[in-house]
């Protein structure tokens, strides 16, 4: 949309005539009225010898908005001749806020991609792709260099000049590289103004260059280097497969299932070592929690120069390593989701590790799946994508399996390192060995006292933090929930207060029924902390370490634990998923699951599907050395699939339990869907507004003749949320273009009323 066309009428034909074309940028806007603007640009402006001031795609302006000529700022994604009358003429731009291009041509592409693939503005992509501390420059700051220019070092002892000015000029031509001013005058001795005076009759010139403040920021450690292992013949069968699309230097997805313990990081490692011997650079996405010291460490052991980007960087951080990166001085970018963006100037490898992890969905606009975006990137750039699992997600999956529309090459290695067997699992069925109190059954009680008598170390799983997870009244049935939130309010005792896990509000526990006033009010519900005091009470003497958010919140304190398990300072490790995953302890000989049902009843289609993820990751825990080990996993439910199928490590089995169940009702991964999510503090204005919505949808969906499902609107699981109402829409089809096509008919155009928030999530992972 050119600005015209937003508030005005198509000019007359005898206009059309009159126009000329001028030299235009496309400008769109971080916030506010979507779409593109086109504006006039200056002649000062265009002129590529003045790099401060030019106007290029990438590099944010300052433009006049609409009627009012509002200021705002826009990045400017294209560059070109445009038509433009003289009665009409194009506004023309005010300003150049970028000295350099932040975005380059392929990253414009690819946002470009996103802003239609997930409905969301393309100026609002831009704005969450370019880290901020990017945008601001962090840490850097204008440095003024003065040097001689060489026709004046070339007549220096011809020059009458007074003494200091004489010693500045012969200082700074004897000196090596340009200094600036400080450095000048303190090298001579002498104030400042000498060498202005120098400055001015242009005997000494200068430019401004922009220089890291931070320059003593030290660089990478040095860690010992460690060879390549020699890999065994999954490993070499898998690497060849990945080595051949690199050599072949095409996009290819390869999808790397491999059970846990079998060895893919150092098949990956040596993919990179190839890429980065051809001067390319890779970029390894893993899940934030992965990005502790020692993954990073395993990185360090094999290449120089790597960089990491993670979310808990400072501005500063993270704009260093960007420039690094985009100078082309790294050879392996490691990161979370936001590191698919790492400005590479020559790509050649994606790598997706534990690519199921939820962790690489976006929640906040624009709501990406990094997956679905290093995809699109890899293929635009021509390079291969691997994405590595001993779960795959069905998505991945599929796209393996014959009769997709996507195919990814699938690279199996369903053996462990050194040939270990996988770790033997026994269910508990808690209907029958469940005890009246406690969260260790009597089978796990025992494995833990055999294991800890061998000298070996445990992990237990409890996927809640918290002590008790429920506060409840016997007498009226009364539960407790937040005042803000439709959420059961959770008890710390640490803190001695009952806390909303959605919107952190806490107030002290009530002692009776706040509604009956009976006094038989009744903590339940088992937590990681209820669970902590259990194992201390049961196991005197025997060192426990807690790890879940409550216990994490330092930065290092995950590190700090993790270094303590590994050298066997702790002998228990507790805690909630995040010690599921990646951890690598061969002296772990017991992995206990107090309860493998806590996603299972979830309202969430993929229920099963995390269920098996996270009681196979837990169980890849263990039997990693030469000890062996075990897995006791407790349940309620010892006959779902899901259980079943992880009790056995059985990926294969569970794929083909689900898949069919998928299909049967459209759901992922044979179809698109796309949630609308609407809140609001007036529940009758939300209703409204979403009733109107699927009213304009399903005509746009009838006019399309297209195959859209609409399931809805109806109230979220979660129906209140920090004290607003929300309400949620449900679209499914086989095309996602069918789906976006409807989007744009039926949502787009509906604006919400005054205090109502309304946005659009395309393939969501969080249901609630
Ligand atoms: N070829 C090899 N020879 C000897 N040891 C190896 C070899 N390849 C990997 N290892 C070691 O085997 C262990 C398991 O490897 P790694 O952690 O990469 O497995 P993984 O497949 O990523 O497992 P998970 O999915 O459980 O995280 C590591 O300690 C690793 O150093
Ligand atoms: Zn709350």
């Amino acid at each position: 949309m050119s600005q015209r066309s937003l508030f005005d009428a198509e000019p007359p034909a005898w206009e059309i005539d009159a126009q000329s074309m001028v030299l235009a940028a496309t400008v769109v806007l971080p916030s506010g009225p979507p779409g593109e603007f086109d504006y006039a640009i200056p002649d000062t402006m265009a002129d590529p010898r003045k790099p401060d001031v030019y106007v290029e795609p990438g590099r944010r302006v300052r433009a006049p908005l609409g009627r009012g000529n509002r200021p705002v700022v826009g990045y400017c994604v294209a560059v070109g001749p445009k038509p433009s009358s003289p009665s009409r003429p194009l506004k023309p731009l005010r300003g150049v806020l970028d000295p350099v291009s932040l975005v380059s041509p392929s990253m414009l592409r690819l946002t470009r991609w996103m802003a239609d693939h997930y409905l969301t503005p393309w100026g609002q992509v831009l704005e969450g792709v370019v880290p901020s501390g990017v945008r601001g420059r962090a840490g850097t700051r204008d440095v003024t260099l003065l040097s001689v220019p060489t026709k004046v070092a070339a007549r220096l002892t011809g020059l009458e000049l007074p003494p200091k000015q004489a010693d500045v000029l012969q200082a700074l031509a004897a000196s090596s590289k340009p200094l600036s001013l400080k450095q000048l005058a303190m090298r001579v001795g002498c104030t400042t103004a000498p060498i202005n005076a120098l400055r001015k009759r242009g005997l000494i010139e200068s430019r401004v260059e922009r220089l890291a403040t931070d320059g003593l920021l030290a660089e990478d450690v040095a860690v010992e280097r460690q060879p390549a292992k020699r890999l065994n013949p999954d490993q070499a069968r898998t690497l060849d497969t990945i080595l051949a699309a690199v050599d072949a230097g095409e996009h290819e997805t390869i999808l790397v299932h491999g059970v846990t313990g079998s060895g893919k990081t150092e098949v990956y490692l040596q993919a990179i070592e190839r890429v980065v011997s051809f001067g390319r650079q890779a970029i390894v996405l893993v899940p934030e929690i992965s990005l502790t010291p020692q993954t990073v460490g395993r990185f360090r052991e094999r290449f120089d120069r790597i960089a990491v980007l993670h979310s808990h960087q400072s501005d500063v951080e993270r704009h260093r390593q960007w420039r690094r990166i985009a100078a082309g001085d790294v050879e392996v970018v490691v990161g979370a989701r936001s590191a698919v963006f790492a400005p590479t100037p020559h790509l050649g490898l994606v790598v997706i590790d534990e690519e199921h992890e939820t962790t690489f969905k976006q929640d906040t606009a624009p709501r990406y799946h990094a997956r679905d975006v290093a995809l699109e990137r890899t293929r635009a750039e021509g390079v291969p994508l691997v994405l590595a699992s001993a779960t795959p997600s069905l998505e991945a999956w599929r796209c393996s399996q014959p009769g997709a529309p996507e195919r990814f090459r699938l690279a199996s290695m369903p053996r462990r390192i050194g040939d270990l067997p996988m770790p033997a699992v026994r269910v508990v069925d808690l209907r029958v060995d469940g005890e009246s109190r406690g969260a260790i059954s009597r089978p796990l009680y025992q494995a833990m006292d055999q294991a800890l008598r061998d000298d070996g170390q445990i992990i237990l799983l409890l996927n809640r933090r918290g002590y008790s997870t429920h506060v409840q009244c016997p007498a009226c049935g009364y539960a407790l929930k937040c005042d803000h939130c439709d959420v059961a309010m959770t008890f710390h005792r640490q803190d001695n207060a009952v806390v909303c896990h959605w919107c952190d509000y806490r107030s002290a526990p009530p002692t009776v029924c706040p509604d009956c006033r009976s006094p038989r009010i009744r903590y339940g519900g088992m937590g990681t902390q209820k669970l902590e005091a259990e194992v201390n009470a049961r196991f005197r003497g025997v060192s426990v370490t807690r790890m879940d958010a409550d216990t994490m919140r330092r930065p290092g304190s995950h590190e700090t634990a993790l270094d303590a398990f590994r050298h066997g300072e702790t002998r228990i490790l507790l805690g909630t998923q995040m010690i599921a995953k990646g951890l690598d302890f061969p002296n772990v000989t017991l992995v206990g699951v107090i309860s493998a049902d806590s996603a299972l009843n979830l309202p969430d289609f993929r229920a099963a599907e995390r269920t098996f993820q996270l009681v196979t990751q837990v169980a890849g825990r263990t039997g990693r050395g030469e000890r062996g080990g075990r897995v006791i996993v407790q349940t309620f439910d010892p006959d779902h699939p899901a259980i079943l199928a992880a009790v056995r490590h059985d990926y294969e089995r569970f794929a083909s339990e689900e898949l069919p169940a998928r299909r049967a009702l459209g759901y992922p991964p044979f179809g698109v869907m796309a949630r609308i999510i609407a809140r609001g503090a007036s529940e009758p204005l939300l209703t409204a507004y979403l009733d109107q919505v699927a009213e304009t949808l399903k005509r746009a969906v009838q006019e399309a003749g297209a195959k859209v499902r609409l399931v809805g609107p109806a109230p979220a699981p979660i129906t209140r949320l920090r004290g607003e109402f929300r309400r949620h829409l449900q679209m499914h089809s086989p095309s996602g273009d069918a789906v976006r096509a409807a989007l744009r008919a039926g949502w787009l155009p509906i604006k919400p009323p005054e205090g109502v928030r309304s946005v659009v999530d395309i393939d969501p992972t969080d249901m609630l």
